[in-house]
């Protein structure tokens, strides 16, 4: 798809999915506005249009699409298993009114074509069966996530409706994405997720190492850079409403991914502690990559090594030296 010149609204400009596909964009040529929040941008967008806003309004998303031709929401509160598990509604009140409020400025707003992110970890638990498209609604998200997971399950249902059932629809695409890590992640250990916490305590040379839970739990991470690959494919189908996992397609123990670290880190020896005291979510998340092979061509190019590693030297490069 040809982002020259074309006026994109990154929602959330200043968090990670949205630095990533900003700078992506950029790159491309769009006319970027970004979102900022409470928190600064975590990189330079010198020709983008910056507002600061508060989307929990509805006259600010109004101002935040104004004019624009395409909108990327990625503005949401986030957080890993240590938030999910302690205070599980703080993620529901401001994300229920961030999604609806743009969606329904993008609507007023006459905006060509909306992406929404929605999570892998609102699926009903599939076990070890990577769970595909048609499945989100058979049967509640895993206990854990079942605030979460309606609460993305919804913006989804609005997503289809005001792409499918009103007048002058406005197109959706909805990506589902895995677990996603790499530059301009959250590191702080109380907010991360596992990829970021663990890559943070390895690249400090933490000893011992601390693993939440047992090491167990199964995760399909992919890299940042993949999945905004995959996002931008699903946003140029010409379909009215897609949605699509974005993921790797495969699976690896939350200890493997220590390893992976470990070994591209040159750490060896390391002392690891696993603390099944300390919080863990759902045991095991597969998603299938079939529907984005086919529809999208798309697949995952970075192996889990390559991605860590990228990370690593990002991490170094920009966490370390300005610590
Ligand atoms: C896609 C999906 O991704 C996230 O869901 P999550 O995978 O459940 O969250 P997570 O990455 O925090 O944990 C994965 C597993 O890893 C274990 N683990 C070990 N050691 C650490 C550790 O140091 N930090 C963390 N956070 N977890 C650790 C931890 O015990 C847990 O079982 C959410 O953002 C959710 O909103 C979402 O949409």
């Amino acid at each position: 798809m040809d982002f020259t010149g074309k006026r994109v609204l990154v929602a959330g400009g200043a968090g990670f999915i949205g630095t990533n596909l900003a700078l992506r964009l950029a790159r491309e040529g769009a006319r970027l506005r970004l979102t900022i929040h409470d928190k600064p941008l975590q990189a330079a967008f010198p020709d983008a249009e910056v507002l600061q806003l508060d989307l929990r309004k509805a006259e600010d998303c109004v101002r935040a699409v104004d004019g624009m031709d395409f909108v990327f929401l990625c503005a949401a509160h986030t957080s890993g298993a240590a938030v999910i598990r302690a205070t599980p509604l703080v993620h529901i009140t401001p994300n229920v009114l961030i999604n609806t409020l743009l969606l329904e400025a993008a609507y007023q707003a006459r905006i060509q074509k909306f992406c929404f992110i929605s999570s892998g970890a609102a699926y009903p638990p599939t076990g070890a069966r990577p769970v595909t498209e048609p499945e989100m609604f058979d049967g509640d998200p895993d206990d854990v996530y079942f605030p979460a997971g309606w609460m993305k399950r919804y913006a989804e249902i609005l997503c289809r409706t005001y792409a499918e059932k009103i007048a002058s629809p406005m197109p959706t695409v909805v990506v589902r994405p895995s677990n996603v890590f790499g530059p301009y992640d959250k590191f702080d250990f109380g907010v991360s997720h596992v990829t970021a916490a663990l890559l943070r305590r390895v690249v400090e040379r933490q000893s011992p190492i601390e693993v939440w839970g047992t090491g167990r739990d199964i995760r399909d991470v992919i890299h940042v850079d993949d999945f905004i690959d995959g996002m931008l494919a699903a946003f140029a189908t010409d379909l009215p409403h897609f949605a699509v996992n974005i993921c790797a397609g495969k699976g690896h123990t939350v200890e493997q991914i220590l390893q992976a670290l470990l070994k591209v880190d040159g750490y060896t020896g390391a002392d690891i502690r696993f603390d099944p005291s300390r919080p863990s979510t759902i045991p095991v998340r597969l998603m299938d990559n079939s529907l984005a092979r086919s529809k999208l061509g798309f697949e995952a190019r970075l192996s889990l090594e390559e991605g860590l590693r990228r990370t690593i030297e990002w991490y170094r490069a920009n966490k370390m030296a300005a610590a």
